[in-house]
């Protein structure tokens, strides 16, 4: 069973340790740093990876930043699209800063 799950186009920037943070909606705000996490593909549930919570930290759409964008491996215009594609309405973010352990 995985704890967290991801969009399959993300998985080799994870791995890679080129993707360190994911945000969040407030269903997904209860993991705490040190805790480590099975992480699967949404699509088909495959764990691919373990990861472990650096920090959880209330973050608005209206904050993000470059910074946020760098960690996620994109520009501040993508990330912002991607989020108003699954969150679409919502300003209250969670930002899961994460470091990957190992791999699957
Ligand atoms: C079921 C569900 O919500 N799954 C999600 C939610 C978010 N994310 C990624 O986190 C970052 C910011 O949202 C972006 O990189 C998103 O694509 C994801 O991969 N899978």
């Amino acid at each position: 069973m995985n704890d967290i799950t991801f969009f399959q186009r993300f998985e080799n920037d994870i791995v890679a340790g080129r993707k360190t943070i994911t945000l969040r909606d407030a269903s997904e705000s209860h993991f705490t740093p040190g805790q480590q996490l099975r992480v699967g593909r949404y699509e088909d549930d495959v764990y691919f990876c373990t990861i472990e919570v650096v920090s959880v930290t209330p973050v608005a759409l209206d904050q993000l930043t470059d910074e946020h964008a760098r960690q996620e491996n994109m520009t501040l215009p993508e990330l912002k699209e991607v989020i108003a594609e699954i969150y679409p309405g919502l300003n209250e973010l969670y930002a899961i800063v994460f470091t990957r352990v190992t791999k699957a």
